[in-house]
């Protein structure tokens, strides 16, 4: 089976960050061409489990010997047993082992949830897989809002239930084989930021554009918005970096020290999400200023919780001023990444001087992309000539790779992989 390449995309959150985490309905697209790719090789050298995760700079060993011996204590006391059963919740018994015996050493914050959530994962799905080497690269900006923690969880956890026989499909995933990776990269999300709601990880997934809600007993609902609508939109990064599970925490306090004034806000943010999924099934010239007037109070009630930031707030009043059409933060907020739906009458000169204004004078990004594609994948590489399968390797294992590279060869018109999903 070894070698093959797993993918899955990231995505755009419409409506309802935060407020998803409360059960709340919310409403996200994927974003097809920007994505995670994990190379799953031989390793190296024999008794290892290698990480190669270049874009955090984190690359580290494993003997497998020593993950048995943790296995084997997990074993003991039927607690893996249990770990495997659970997909709504982690099992703080194998976390605190996973920490003590695996984890120790691993100090920086990035290196430590990516590490958690892969080891994680792997004591649960392919615990005996040996001798094996996991190269990870992503076009996505990581803890940027647009889900590449969900991403990453996505192309380990069918890694890992291929690897560990769980899925079998050597051709298109199957129903089964999807709700099986939506489920443990849930648990790969709560890895690395705690409380997730699972709305990234089910548009990593299932790909398209999902009504999504997290039910009170903790299973997961969601409906395709089907012929989601192409809409004029600027998605601008800050480059201002920070983290889902701090942003969801400082949430956390604030709605447990004022639930009477934060739970009405987050229903509303709910009710704003049912309403504007029927507008986006149905977008035409007469709702569209609702759309845009959605996506303005959307910001609005998040910059109540406190989850906006002054980068931010550059690019709404940017775009308030030159009257171009609604801007919010997208993901969990507090830099990272907004989404500016533009008004239909805006012109590619207008367009244009807001992009440079935004690089020019505050080092920002944009990204040209449309909403909605292809969820997870995965390809075999002795499925292409061996010529074109080392150029692939080298790119996925290389210590930089520009994202261009990475989509010409690995999900473009000129690639020679057809991905199956
Ligand atoms: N390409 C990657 N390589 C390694 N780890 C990654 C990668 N992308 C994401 N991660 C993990 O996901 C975390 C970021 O997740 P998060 O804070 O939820 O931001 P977001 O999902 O919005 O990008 C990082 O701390 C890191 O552990
Ligand atoms: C804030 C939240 O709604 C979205 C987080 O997205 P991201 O990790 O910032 O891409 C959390 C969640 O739904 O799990
Ligand atoms: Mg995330």
């Amino acid at each position: 089976m070894i070698p093959f390449i797993t993918s899955a995309p990231g995505k755009v959150i419409i409506f309802g960050e935060h407020s998803a985490v409360y059960n709340e309905p919310a409403v996200a697209a994927s974003v097809s061409s920007l994505r995670t790719f994990l190379l799953v090789e031989d390793g190296a050298h024999r008794d290892t489990v290698a990480l190669n995760f270049p874009d955090i700079k984190f690359h580290h060993e494993w003997r497998h010997s020593e993950i048995h011996q943790v296995i084997k204590l997990a074993e003991a006391d039927g607690l893996l047993t249990k770990a495997r059963k659970d997909t709504n919740n982690l099992s703080q018994p194998l976390v605190t082992l996973l920490e003590e015996k695996l984890l120790g050493s691993l100090k920086e914050s990035l290196h430590f949830h990516a590490a958690f959530c892969f080891i994680y994962l792997y004591v649960c799905l392919c615990p005996n897989v040996n001798h094996v080497k996991f190269s990870l690269k992503s076009t996505l900006p990581i803890g940027a809002g647009l889900g590449s923690s969900a991403s990453i969880s996505v192309a380990l956890s069918l890694a890992m239930a291929k690897l560990g026989g769980h899925i079998k499909s050597t051709e298109s995933l199957t129903s089964a084989d999807k709700k099986y990776i939506n489920s443990w990269s849930f648990i790969g999300e709560k890895c690395i930021h705690g409380t997730p709601s699972g709305i990234d990880n089910a548009v990593a997934t299932y790909g398209n554009a999902v009504l999504f809600k997290k039910e009170d007993n903790g299973s997961t609902n969601f409906q395709f918005i089907d012929n989601f609508p192409k809409i004029p939109m600027i998605l601008t990064y800050t480059r201002i970096p920070r983290s889902t599970k701090v942003l969801v925490s400082n949430v956390r306090e604030l709605v447990e020290k004022y639930p009477s004034i934060f739970k009405p806000i987050l229903q509303s943010m709910g009710h704003l999400a049912n309403d504007g999924a029927d507008i986006l099934r149905n977008l035409n010239d007469k709702n569209y200023n609702d759309l845009l007037e959605l996506v303005r109070v959307n910001h609005g009630l998040l910059v109540s919780l406190g989850v906006s930031h002054p980068g931010l707030e550059i690019i709404k009043s940017l775009s308030d001023t030159m009257d171009l059409g609604s801007t919010k933060l997208t993901g969990a907020g507090g830099g990272g990444c907004s989404l500016t739906i533009l008004k239909k009458d805006v012109t590619q000169d207008q367009i244009k001087t807001f992009k440079s204004i935004l690089k020019e004078k505050h080092n920002y990004g944009t990204y040209d992309t449309d909403l909605g594609g292809m969820g997870c994948s995965f390809v075999s590489l002795d499925s292409i000539p061996e010529k074109d399968a080392i150029v692939i390797k080298a790119i996925l294992e290389a210590r930089e790779s520009p994202r261009e590279q990475l989509t010409k060869f690995l999900f473009s018109d000129e690639s020679v992989l057809t991905w199956k999903f």
